[in-house]
């Protein structure tokens, strides 16, 4: 069911964020438009949209980094953690240093602190790059200490620009199982394109589209699960499937529907023969 605005008598929970007919204007460009909702308390919500569609505008706007040109929001939370697409460069302080200050600086005691950094550094798997200048990390590195610098700040409502970009497979595992922990505690709303973090982690759908927002509340991407005979594993390995399983000459691919019917002309272009197209359920 898709809706302009899921509002009103219908509310259950705390409403923590409400935009009433939002306006974004940069460099007298209208960016966004009669944006309006509701979010409630400890909401998990994905933010999708083509590039350019003014995601990341929208997350600024709930983070109050951007001002709305017209309209209003309302932000019942004490904390909102931010973490944006790129964590900015050239900081001298070394990674351990710099999440000591950030956790010193919410009053955290030296034992909680050594305690709480500890666990998110072991999670990320950063212990070598502890004492790395910042500037010298690499991309994903510094992801994770921004993801780690929103966290300890302990937000009621964390926002995430694009999240898994930049990280290596098993530390997306990890900020998804952090992820959906902390969904009980928090209201976490992030940007992305992966369909991985909006299954496992979303309840919600906001897409931005043509300048709207249209707010979604069925998740689940339609998936197809195609079963293929193949002769050639190298032609299956060089299509670089997310979810491919393979035994002996069988290949079972997940594919969200709107890639499937190209996947499918591949496939098929490559000799391998369909056993098998089901809805994943
Ligand atoms: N600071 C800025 N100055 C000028 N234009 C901007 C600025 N920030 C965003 N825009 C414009 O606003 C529009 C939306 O940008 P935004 O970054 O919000 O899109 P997005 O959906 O997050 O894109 P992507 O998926 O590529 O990250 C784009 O046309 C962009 O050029």
């Amino acid at each position: 069911m898709l809706n302009y605005l899921r509002s009103g008598g219908g509310s259950v929970g705390n409403v923590i964020l409400e935009a009433s007919d939002l306006k974004k204007e940069i460099d007298g460009k209208e960016i966004l438009q009669h944006v309006s909702f509701q979010i409630e308390e400890h909401a998990s919500i994905a933010i999708r949209g083509s590039n350019g569609s003014g995601k990341s505008t929208l997350l600024k706007l709930l983070a109050g980094i951007y001002d709305p040109t017209s309209g209003k929001l309302v932000r019942n939370a004490k904390r909102i953690g931010y973490v944006p697409e790129h964590f900015p460069e050239n900081l001298r302080f070394k990674l351990k240093e710099y999440l000591t200050l950030v956790a010193t600086f919410q009053g955290m005691s030296e034992t909680d602190i050594e305690a709480e950094l500890s666990e998110y550094i072991r999670l990320f798997g950063i212990e070598p790059f502890t004492n790395t200048p910042l500037k010298k990390c690499s991309k994903g590195t510094k992801q994770k200490v921004g993801i780690l610098q929103a966290l300890l700040i302990k937000p009621d409502i964390l926002l995430l620009d694009e999240p898994l970009t930049g990280l290596d497979t098993s530390s997306q595992l990890n900020l998804m199982a952090m992820l959906e922990k902390l969904k009980t505690k928090m209201t976490i709303i992030f940007t992305t394109h992966e369909d991985l973090l909006v299954d496992n982690i979303a309840d919600q759908i906001f897409y931005v589209k043509d300048g709207r927002v249209l707010v979604h509340t069925e998740t689940k991407s339609p998936h197809l699960v195609i079963k293929v005979r193949f002769s050639n594993k190298s032609v299956l390995l060089r299509l670089q499937l997310n979810e491919m399983h393979i035994e002996e000459d069988i290949a079972i691919i997940t594919v969200s529907k709107d890639k499937s019917d190209d996947l499918l002309r591949k496939l098929l272009n490559n000799n391998c023969s369909v056993l098998d197209v089901r809805e994943r359920i």
